[in-house]
């Protein structure tokens, strides 16, 4: 396979280069800069020396072609024009950007403010939740990589939402995230004074990321309702945490509730159901394509809580992104993804 990556030197873009580099299925990987071309990626990133001392390319619409897969980690706003010509022309395309995930439009400029992609492209595409969507994502020329959160969030509520087990309306999904989530762009809410030894709100009610999830609620979940959903800030490099708060349907218990999760993943390989909540955390998935989910239901308030946790960086963008590859090209689906999370 011959691979492109646009926004190689971004924070995805370092971690598809990881993965891939790995993977049996790949020969050969070109890495493509808007800003940088003919820099030595080595140079740039010298933790690569001797394994990528190429030079960045320019984006060149006669080169992008001829690969067999083109990567973008790129900010929103950047695919919506450069993949819409790519399509039917050669290469399947993997976005790591939320450029093709909302499939109305108007939801993408109210939430991105940027205008959309193309409809004829957006209905082309394949939101890329790999555990939910495997049979477009195999017939796709496009795959739109879901939002880091919104695949914490989903992975655990969806099953519970498809079985009528969770009372859909009034959901909470508080979420927490490593700051790599913002990328590698330096701007004050990263910076090292103000993050360290903080915890921070963002977005409040305005994360592009609801959207999505509600969609995704409702395509896949059968159920359609408004979240209300809060992004923290955490002083941690890698890490998303989502806790989710739901009101049981009546005659649910915290046992249905387990055995549902287990069924539904347990022929997937990277979602995992942990009982034992004395070591759950991001560290248990730190480094890895790994999301663990854990369940407990308060009896006194007939709430479940639903915990949720993956490596921003890997299930939520790049191993993600690499998992989609493999299922689209009926890979071993865990192929470049089998790496042990760093517990410490
Ligand atoms: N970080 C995360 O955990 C996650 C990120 N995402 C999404 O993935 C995308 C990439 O994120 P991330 O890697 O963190 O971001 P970064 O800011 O770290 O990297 C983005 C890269 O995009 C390239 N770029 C910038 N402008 C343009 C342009 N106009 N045309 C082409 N390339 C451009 C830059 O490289 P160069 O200057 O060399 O072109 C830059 O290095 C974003 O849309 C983000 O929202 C999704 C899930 C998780
Ligand atoms: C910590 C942090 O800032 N995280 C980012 C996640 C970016 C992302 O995944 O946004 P896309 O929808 O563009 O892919 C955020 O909350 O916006």
């Amino acid at each position: 396979m011959k691979i492109g990556i646009i926004g190689a030197s971004g924070y995805g873009g370092l971690e598809l280069i990881r993965l891939l580099h790995e993977h049996p299925e790949v020969g050969q990987i070109d890495l493509f800069t808007s800003s940088e071309e003919g820099t030595i990626f080595s140079n740039k990133y010298p933790h690569l020396t001797d394994l990528y001392d190429q030079p960045l390319n320019e984006i060149d619409f006669d080169r992008l072609v001829t690969y067999d897969v083109i990567f973008a980690s790129t900010p929103a706003g950047v695919t919506s024009k450069l993949f819409p010509p790519l399509l039917d022309r050669g290469p399947t395309l993997i976005d790591l950007s939320g450029d093709f995930r909302l499939k109305d439009l108007s939801d993408y400029e109210a939430w991105y403010k940027k205008a959309p992609a193309p409809i004829e492209a957006i209905e082309k595409s394949a939101y890329g939740l790999t555990e939910w969507n495997a049979k477009s994502i195999r017939e796709a020329q496009l795959i739109a990589n879901p939002g880091c959160y919104p695949t914490a969030a989903l992975l655990s509520i969806l099953p519970l939402l498809k079985e009528r087990q969770i009372d859909v309306s009034h959901l909470v999904i508080d979420a927490k995230s490593g700051v790599s989530g913002a990328g590698n762009a330096l701007s004050p809410m990263t910076h090292f004074s103000e993050t360290n030894e903080n915890l921070s709100i963002y977005k409040i009610h305005q994360h592009q990321h609801i959207p999505e999830i509600e969609q995704a609620m409702e395509i896949f979940g059968g159920m359609k309702s408004p979240i209300t959903f809060t992004t923290h800030l955490t002083p941690m490099t890698r890490g998303i945490m989502t806790t989710t708060y739901a009101m049981l349907v009546d005659g649910i218990t915290e046992v249905d509730l387990i055995c549902n999760l287990r069924e539904t993943y347990q022929h997937m390989p990277f979602v995992r159901v942990i009982e034992d909540i004395a070591k759950f955390g991001t560290k248990q998935v730190y480094g890895s394509n790994y999301c663990d989910l854990h369940v407990k239901v308060d009896e006194r308030t007939n709430r479940a809580t639903i915990v949720s946790v993956i490596d921003n960086l890997v299930k939520g963008a790049a191993g993600q992104a690499v998992q989609n590859m493999n299922v689209r090209f009926n890979f071993d689906e865990k192929a470049g993804l089998e790496q042990v999370p760093l517990f410490i």
